[in-house]
């Protein structure tokens, strides 16, 4: 399908101009030509030059800063996925801006967003700017699309809450440098599959902990296929179309495959099993009605994560970081801490939300309440203290990598990871269908 408007990159910037953006590689029309063998960690001019030069000189290195605030100087604006803004002096609860005035008002003086929604006062992020309302409508467009006649996900009377969830703003936020809104679709039809197996096995849409492990595992195949005899071959295909979750596993999985190469896509497979083992423990949690300790509660949120969306960040961005660089461990440190912070950010959000749902709904404040004794308004602020700690590890860990491996996909994977954390939270913060703020200031 032909692409609505150009990439956001002026196409005068070509990969060969960008010294810290390669090639795109060729996995789908429009990425152009394949960037050619992979940089390694040692591979690529220049890599090793400018860690000794930025370290000899005792200054941060160039590559540092490009992770943190992107190019800078003329002609440049292009240049970045989401202009990076000096972050916001935290609003302390007890200070006026965030005291008294009612909701509105206060969005009104945050001068982000633009949307409603206000942000939580004092949790660290970075504002963005507005997602690209051409392509937001596009992807919206081709998303409901794909959703009810490609795999029939949902019933009619669940429109509103499939439209209220507004995907198509949540991933053009998150990938502003798709070069094609094919590529955007590629993360918006995963995000659509993995919230219809969370909703439709696990929470309110008919989901329950009882036997969600067989149900799982099942689904799993549609994304990492059952390979067995002749025999048993055809049973196992036609159960990837038995459920919306199946079928939308299924579709969403095979057009990443056409986009991705397949270290990406086993990549993807590998942190959706990590995700899987997540709803597995909370599921047993719920069973047994056990609440954990907080740091088992963290464990559990690290695998029932966000993980497997930013970790597309090259795909969608049509370049690929290499395996060896995704599996350093300096690189998973990075992934992992990004997912976690992304995902405190939900248990925040989703506070009320799952405060009125059936049952115990666990998040970080209801453990830290329920495990350290606290009320729940102590518990919620210290729940973002913990964010704040992750994202500023976040930050300087993935510095770290940087300055350790300037090569270009590295950078830019970075780079595309942090926005994609930036993203994350300004869908959040606007996403009042959904969400809205406990009465906590
Ligand atoms: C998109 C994706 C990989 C989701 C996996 C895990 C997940 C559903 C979340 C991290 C969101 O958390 P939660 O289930 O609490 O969602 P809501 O609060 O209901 O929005
Ligand atoms: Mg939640």
């Amino acid at each position: 399908m032909p692409d609505p408007r150009p990439s956001p990159l002026p196409s005068s910037l070509s990969a060969t101009a960008l010294p810290f953006i390669p090639a795109p590689a060729a996995h789908l029309p429009g990425a152009g030509a394949v960037a050619g063998p992979h940089a390694g960690p040692h591979a690529g001019p220049g890599d090793g030059h400018a860690r000794e030069g930025a370290a000899a000189a005792g200054r941060p290195s160039p590559a540092v800063e490009l992770i943190l605030r992107g190019p800078s100087g003329l002609g440049t604006a292009g240049l970045h996925l989401a202009r990076r803004e000096e972050p916001p002096a935290p609003e302390v609860p007890g200070t006026p801006a965030a005291d008294g005035a009612p909701a509105a008002d206060k969005a009104g003086e945050t001068g982000e967003a633009g949307e409603a929604g206000n942000p939580i006062p004092g949790l660290y992020h970075h504002p963005v700017a507005e997602p690209d309302p051409v392509r937001t409508e596009e992807v919206s467009r081709r998303i409901k699309a794909w959703a009810l006649d490609e795999v029939e996900l949902y019933p009619e009377e669940w429109e509103d809450q499939f439209d209220g969830f507004s995907v198509g703003r949540y991933m053009v936020a998150c990938h502003p440098d798709a070069p094609t809104v094919e590529h955007l679709m590629i993360a918006t039809r995963l995000m659509v599959a993995e919230n219809a197996v969370d909703d439709c096995y696990c929470e309110d849409h008919g989901g329950s902990p009882v036997g969600l492990g067989g149900r799982l595992l099942l689904a799993h195949t549609a994304l990492d296929a059952l390979h067995t005899t002749q025999e048993y071959e055809p049973a196992w295909a036609r159960s990837l179309h038995a459920d919306a979750p199946r079928r939308a596993y299924r579709s969403a999985m095979e057009y990443l495959v056409q986009g991705a190469g397949p270290s990406q896509a086993d990549r993807f497979r590998h942190d959706m099993a990590r995700l899987h083992m997540g709803y597995l423990a909370e599921a047993a949690w719920a069973q047994t009605d056990y609440v954990p300790e907080v740091w088992e509660y963290l464990a559990m949120r690290q695998f029932n994560n966000f993980r497997p969306c930013p970790t597309l960040t090259d795909t969608v961005g049509g370049y690929e970081l290499p395996a060896d660089l995704h599996a350093r461990p300096d690189m998973q440190r990075v992934i992992a801490l990004a997912g976690n912070a992304t995902t405190l950010v939900n248990d925040l959000y989703s506070y009320t939300k799952e405060l009125a749902s059936p049952g115990r709904h666990l998040n970080l404040p209801v453990v830290i309440a329920e495990r350290e004794g606290l009320s729940e308004r102590e518990a919620y602020l210290k729940a973002v203290e913990v964010h704040n700690d992750l994202m500023h590890r976040f930050e300087a860990e993935a510095a770290a990598v940087a300055a350790d491996c300037p090569v270009p996909s590295v950078l830019r994977f970075l780079r595309g990871v942090a926005v994609w954390v930036d993203g994350n939270h300004y869908w959040h913060q606007t996403n009042t269908y959904r969400y809205s703020l406990p009465d906590f200031w």
